[in-house]
């Protein structure tokens, strides 16, 4: 049905590296160059071949039609305040990027503070950050463009919504820190690329090395800006701020990877006499003191009293705790919250002056509790559905929280609750989406698998209600297994089609790697360890077969970069199990992915092959290494469809990694045999203007969707049902 016609894409077999004694051969090198006219020519003649592909996949129709209109609902951000506004995010439904609205009180009319649609004309320009100057007075903003991790940072006054001259522009995984005084900011940002131009950036493959901390000035411009953090010795590492409530300190973080610890340095912003112009004029740095200088542990600021800092931490605690400091007596910690024995503390906030706002992981649902600041105490739990708290709002100086609840078959409630209340209670302030979907014909279910080596793994299953186990429904399993990020349920239109429109089981797989049970699980899918993640989600496959949810050739599964990883090492590992496979943006070469942009700061997670120990790790799988031929092991087996997924400004994980392991898995698995009895097809779908996946507009959400499922829906046999 489909004349596949793939590209035999050069192979240059010259190239290689040898690795402590062992030779790799790597004959796609040349792909690497984004901006050689051979890769090029490779990117259109594999868009080419997709096209042929997805049109002829028979749903695209229907899928275009039913998923833009379950799209189209009203989506709400939770409303916050700042000074005295409320601001909240909203989306009508096909907007290409929801809108910044302001509004004097929860009850006033909400006027338009920033429509980000206004600033491009195909809405890839994204409002990636903001952060609001101590009252309200000034809003930062950061915008980002096709996708990419680079942003340019704005500056709006808010009463007259004048936007400033002002434009800071190179600025990368940054965070906004207004000093009190409304005078200026504190950013990060790295050196300008060599020959990259702001019009592309984001198609460069350059590595980001010496982040860089400085002070904006308002109403200056960015050459006036001073330079407050730079570490010549380690070019590698990252840094970010944070201001005290009380306006008082600057708190600076300083991390070398993607792990959870950070060393902690302040500076008491009160004792530079002269204020920050004065660095200016002496040219010197700020002074900071030193208060965490190990990379042991995270300390997340959660609020100080003076001198007394409360932070949130996982020192000696794998499962988090709250715990407390007197920058006087720095040698001296205490707990506040103790680490609980079952339960993950995900994150900790201090609101109404005297609590904290914990939010637990419970067996992957999340658990609210307030607490006393001052003691730790328990106080109260507040009552939710199963689910996920998807955002929170509130600060210390507001008694009136506000939260976002999402699930598997809910879009999202947001609900508000004031703290000074003597019996606070969660009040529902805005229903999201109710009207757009069925949710009573379906349910959700929590399962534990036993994975390769005796590991309990959750996996949450979403089908129709009193789902026949007969083995004949398509199947999506989703995973990422990585960086400490937990798979909490979440709402997906693109898989509730599936559900609803096909009979799919959608299943989400909480594989080690993640943050599910804390630093112990995350662990345990890093470094020499990363194959557990390998295992768990085919143990996962396996268990949706066994129990008759599903067969192999109708088991599509789905992750997007680690969860990239996940597919292509699981199609690689085990491609008798899956008929079909999505990897969006993965990670593909483990040998090389530290020397492209922010790729070293994974070294944390996956090693380096810079180091022997894990050179020999990664060459087991990474997923341009370890492509093989099934048919050698047993007659007539194949890869199972497989859909690449990337795009032109992903900076985060460059494109060369899915081109690469395109090439391979074509010419292994298609072009180098003449009788080859690989017919499922092994495609890429390469999007332009768009990135890793941020900020991206709602079109493109929905383009990609149909691409991908219909592709799904037609390789697993699926059938539509009204
Ligand atoms: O690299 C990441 N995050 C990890 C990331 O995006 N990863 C990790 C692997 C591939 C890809 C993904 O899974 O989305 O974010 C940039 C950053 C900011 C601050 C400090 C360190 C790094």
């Amino acid at each position: 049905k489909f004349n596949l016609q793939y590209t035999q894409a050069r192979r240059d077999e010259s190239v290689k590296d040898v690795y402590y004694g062992v030779e790799i051969v790597d004959p796609y090198r040349w792909l690497e160059d984004p901006d050689f006219p051979e890769t090029k020519e490779f990117v259109e003649r594999q868009v080419e071949l997709a096209n042929n592909v997805l049109l002829k996949c028979s749903n695209r129709e229907k899928l275009k039609e039913k998923v833009t209109s379950m799209y189209n609902y009203p989506r709400y951000g939770c409303p916050y305040k700042r000074g005295n506004k409320f601001f909240h995010t909203h989306n009508s439904g096909l907007q290409a990027q929801s809108v910044l609205y302001i509004q004097g009180s929860l009850e006033a009319d909400a006027d338009v503070l920033l429509d980000p649609n206004a600033l491009s004309n195909d809405g890839t320009v994204a409002l990636s950050m903001k952060e609001f100057s101590e009252n309200a007075e000034f809003m930062a903003y950061g915008l980002s463009s096709s996708g990419s991790d680079w942003v340019t940072i704005k500056v709006m006054c808010v009463e007259d919504r004048f936007v400033q001259p002002d434009t800071i522009s190179w600025v990368k995984f940054s965070s906004i820190s207004w000093t009190h005084d409304h005078q200026g900011f504190f950013y990060n940002r790295y050196p300008q690329p060599k020959n990259v131009e702001c019009s592309d950036a984001g198609t460069e493959t350059d590595i980001n090395l010496f982040h860089e901390l400085y002070y904006h000035f308002l109403g200056t411009d960015q050459s006036d800006d001073i330079l407050c953090w730079k570490d010549l010795e380690h070019s590698a590492w990252l840094s970010s701020t944070r201001i005290t409530d009380d306006g008082k300190y600057l708190l600076l973080l300083i991390g070398e990877g993607c792990d959870p610890v950070n060393r902690l340095y302040y500076c008491d912003l009160t004792e530079i006499s002269g204020g920050l112009k004065i660095l200016k004029d002496t040219n010197s740095i700020l002074p900071f003191t030193k208060l965490v200088d190990n990379f042991e542990a995270q300390h997340l600021y959660v609020a100080n009293d003076g001198p007394i800092f409360t932070f949130f931490t996982n020192k000696n605690a794998p499962k988090y705790k709250v715990t407390r400091v007197s920058i006087n007596d720095p040698e001296v910690w205490w707990n506040v919250i103790p680490e609980s024995e079952t339960d993950v503390l995900s994150s900790v906030r201090c609101v109404n002056e005297k609590n904290l706002l914990a939010c637990y992981i419970h067996d992957v649902k999340h658990v609210l509790q307030v607490h006393d600041l001052r003691t730790g105490e328990f106080q109260w739990r507040l009552p939710l559905d199963i689910g996920s708290v998807t955002e929170i709002s509130g600060n210390r100086k507001d008694s009136e929280i506000f939260i976002n609840v999402t699930s598997f078959l809910t879009p999202g409630t947001i609900y508000r609750s004031d703290l000074s209340a003597p019996k606070p209670e969660l009040k529902v302030l805005r229903e999201i989406g109710s009207e757009i979907f069925v949710r009573s014909r379906f349910e959700t279910k929590q399962v534990f698998v036993t994975s390769k080596d005796g590991a309990k793994v959750p996996m949450f299953i979403v089908s129709e209600k009193d789902l026949v186990q007969d083995g004949n429904h398509p199947a999506l399993l989703y995973g990422y297994g990585g960086f400490n990020i937990s798979l909490t349920p979440s709402f997906s239109v693109s898989r509730l089609v599936l559900v609803q429109h096909y009979g799919a089981v959608v299943a989400v797989a909480n594989v080690r790697g993640g943050g599910e049970y804390g630093e112990e699980w995350h662990k345990a899918g890093c470094l020499l360890k990363k194959q557990n993640c390998f295992d768990d989600f085919i143990s996962c496959g396996e268990y949706l077969v066994k129990e008759g949810y599903t067969q192999s050739n109708r088991l599509c599964i789905e992750g997007g970069s680690n969860g990239g990883l996940l597919v292509a090492a699981c199609i690689n590992q085990r491609p008798d199990l899956f008929g079909c496979a999505l990897a969006h943006v993965g990670v593909m070469d483990m040998l090389r992915f530290h020397k492209f942009t922010i790729g070293h700061a994974w070294t944390s997670e996956y090693g380096c092959s810079d180091n022997e120990e894990d050179f020999h790790n990664l060459i087991k799988f990474s997923p341009i290494h370890n492509v093989c031929r099934p048919w050698e092991q047993m007659k007539g087996l194949q890869y199972p469809s497989t859909m690449l997924l990337t795009a032109d400004h992903d900076d985060r994980v460059v494109p060369l990694h899915s081109l690469k392991l395109l090439a391979a898995l074509q010419y292994t698995l298609c072009t180098s045999l003449a009788d080859s009895p690989q017919t499922n097809p092994i495609i890429a779908r390469i999007d332009r203007k768009a990135g890793h996946g941020a900020g991206r507009p709602t079109q493109k959400i929905i383009d990609e969707v149909i691409d991908a499922y219909s592709f799904v829906v037609e390789m697993t046999s699926a059938t539509w049902m009204d």
